[in-house]
């Protein structure tokens, strides 16, 4: 589908705009052509005097015919026009730019909550850059082409209409002289617009690139840093942004030709209509006042197209913006959020895994013939060596992807079925990448919800962070900067653990949430959750044994299966990789604790 259908199709609340702002447009371009006519006229009259086209044709009805008061009738429908032509030009200027202005006000938005809602594994396959060049810069363009490029479309195609019609009228045979480069302009332009589009379409990917390594880099200045890699980065970033600069030369090599091109064509209708227009006037077969009008107009027929070239150009960028932008919002988004709405409070928070396979890769399942049933109100740790599969379990309870077979059970109830926000608003989250936003300490801890500083503060002591809070310059107030770069791992770890706390789930999902803390500070966090994890169903991942030996129930995965279940006495007595692990972390031989 062509980029303006998209763009049609997405903007029908602003249609009325676009068809009001066409009409100005055209009747502005009506009121800027008409002095050229006036000329005309006034050359007529003084020229012919009481039989002017004027005299004979409109005014002798009205009994006017003296030349001074046709000058004065021509004078006031000057002032007519041209005050016609201010208020039009003010009429497009504001609908076209409001149109503009709100358009991408509503797509940036739209496009935003769309991105949002997209599932994790789109972004994977995706760099960040890209997406952000997409949000910023396609939609800009889109607004800079509404902002003039609409109107110069339009003011293009009319003029060339309106002009030629007005040629048609006085002198058919010169029309058509004059008209003659007309299709050879527009087959060029057409041309040229052909060879643009897949040019231009590469310089958004490249502008794209561009950002997504900027972006890239400008997050990992850190690493860059400490490896000493700031001039092989550098290099990196030469290399993207003269692919930028390269595909867009290509794009400047056409559309540079564009101009030169038309004005060719433009000299060849002007000259014709200036030496066969002046034949025809010399010998008696065109008036003067005639001549002088089709003179002014050639120019201002022709002329006006060697506005074609940049509006091609804009056309063509914005083309390319636009389906950028489109594409976007057009993605589908494979996890719906439809389904039954339900309050956290009605979640018991039973959970039970059945028969599930899930690989990120539907060809490579890294979780196969998971059954697990977790009774509400327990607490189940999760073990095992690195990239066995705990993360992507959880992950799944999030409903982040989607299994490829099988069944994930709330309370009975299959979680596809219910509604995916109030789903994740039952689940307190601490992933083991924690992010945090660049407001107060406060305002972390309340993401996502309006909370009194009493309940913010006791989550931050159960969550062990109150010590180190108070000790910041403004305590709760505490601005902690992009990615809470201004607190240790430990700390930040405790800021993500307080806000799931605060939310007060019937279910805790704590993704290593512990393992940046030291063994005291854990050993405390352990205390309060042990304290917190009464009535909610807790799932605890930990390659420290000891963050879940006091679990109900321990499992042990072994790429994507359950190898071993238990509680921590059980494990140890079963003498399998648990008691074999437990022996590595803490040096004691496999001995049940009584
Ligand atoms: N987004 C992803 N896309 C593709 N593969 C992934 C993705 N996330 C994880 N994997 C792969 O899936 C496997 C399981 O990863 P997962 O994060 O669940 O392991 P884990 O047991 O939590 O590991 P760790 O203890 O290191 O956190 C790994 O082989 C990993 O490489």
């Amino acid at each position: 589908m062509h980029p303006l259908r998209k763009l049609y199709d997405y903007a029908s609340q602003y249609r009325r705009d676009f068809v009001m702002g066409s009409i100005y447009s055209v009747l502005n371009k009506f009121f800027d052509i008409m002095p050229e006519v006036l000329i005309g006229v006034a050359v007529d009259i003084v020229v012919n005097q009481e039989k002017s086209f004027l005299a004979r044709e409109i005014l002798s009805d009205y009994g006017i015919t003296s030349t001074w008061h046709q000058l004065l009738f021509l004078a006031a429908l000057n002032v007519l026009i041209w005050g016609g032509e201010s208020l039009t030009e003010y009429l497009h200027h504001l609908r076209w730019r409001n149109l503009a202005q709100r358009l991408q006000h509503d797509m940036r938005l739209d496009a935003y909550d769309h991105v949002q809602r997209l599932t994790l594994s789109y972004f994977e396959n995706r760099k960040t850059g890209n997406l952000m060049s997409i949000l910023n810069d396609d939609i800009n363009q889109m607004e800079r082409f509404l902002n003039t490029g609409a109107n110069e479309i339009i003011q293009v195609f009319c003029s060339s209409i309106m002009v030629s019609a007005v040629f048609f009228v006085l002198q058919p045979t010169i029309a058509l002289v004059a008209l003659l480069p007309i299709p050879l302009i527009l087959f060029g332009a057409f041309w040229f617009q052909k060879k643009l589009a897949p040019r231009y379409a590469a310089v958004r990917e490249a502008a794209g690139n561009v950002n997504a390594k900027l972006n890239n880099n400008l997050l990992g200045l850190a690493t860059i840093k400490s490896f000493a890699a700031e001039k092989f980065e550098l290099e990196r970033v030469r290399e993207a942004s003269e692919h930028y600069r390269a595909t867009n030369a290509e794009a400047i090599k056409v559309n540079s030709a564009i101009t030169p091109v038309i004005r060719m064509a433009i000299l060849a209708g002007f000259t014709a209509t200036l030496v066969y227009g002046g034949y025809l006037t010399i010998h008696g077969e065109l008036a003067i006042g005639a001549f002088s009008v089709l003179v002014y107009l050639t120019q201002r027929l022709l002329w006006p197209l060697t506005r074609l070239a940049d509006v091609a150009d804009m056309y063509q960028r914005s083309m390319a913006s636009i389906d950028r932008a489109m594409n976007l919002l057009r993605t589908p988004i494979s996890i719906p959020y439809e389904g039954r709405h339900f309050s956290p409070d009605s979640v018991k928070g039973d959970i039970e895994f059945s028969d599930v396979r899930f690989g990120y890769d539907p060809e490579l399942p890294i979780i196969d013939k998971l059954n697990l049933s977790i009774p509400a109100g327990q607490t189940v740790g999760f073990v095992g060596a690195t990239g066995a599969g705990k993360s992507s379990v959880v992950k799944l309870l999030l409903r982040f992807y989607q299994p490829q077979q099988g069944e994930l059970k709330l309370d009975g109830e299959n979680i596809q079925n219910l509604n995916l926000q109030d789903l994740r608003r039952c689940i307190g989250y601490v992933s083991q990448d924690t992010f945090l936003t660049d407001g107060t300490v406060a305002e972390n801890i309340a993401y996502g919800i309006n909370a009194e500083r009493k309940a913010i503060e006791l989550a931050a002591e159960l969550a062990n962070a109150t010590d180190f809070i108070r000790e910041l310059p403004q305590g709760f107030d505490t601005r902690i900067g992009e990615r809470g770069q201004k607190l240790s791992g430990g700390q930040r770890q405790r800021l993500a653990l307080a806000r799931a706390l605060l939310k007060q789930p019937p279910i805790l999902l704590l993704d290593e949430a512990t393992s940046a803390v030291d063994n005291e500070t854990e050993a405390a966090i352990q205390k309060s959750l042990a304290i917190v994890a009464k009535g909610r169903t807790t799932i605890v991942i930990a390659h420290r044994l000891s963050t879940v030996r006091h679990a109900d129930c321990i499992h042990v995965l072994e790429k994507g299966r359950i190898v071993e279940s238990g509680s921590h006495d059980e494990l140890l007595a079963k003498d399998g990789s648990y008691a074999a692990l437990w022996r590595l972390q803490t040096g004691e031989v496999a001995i049940t604790e009584e």
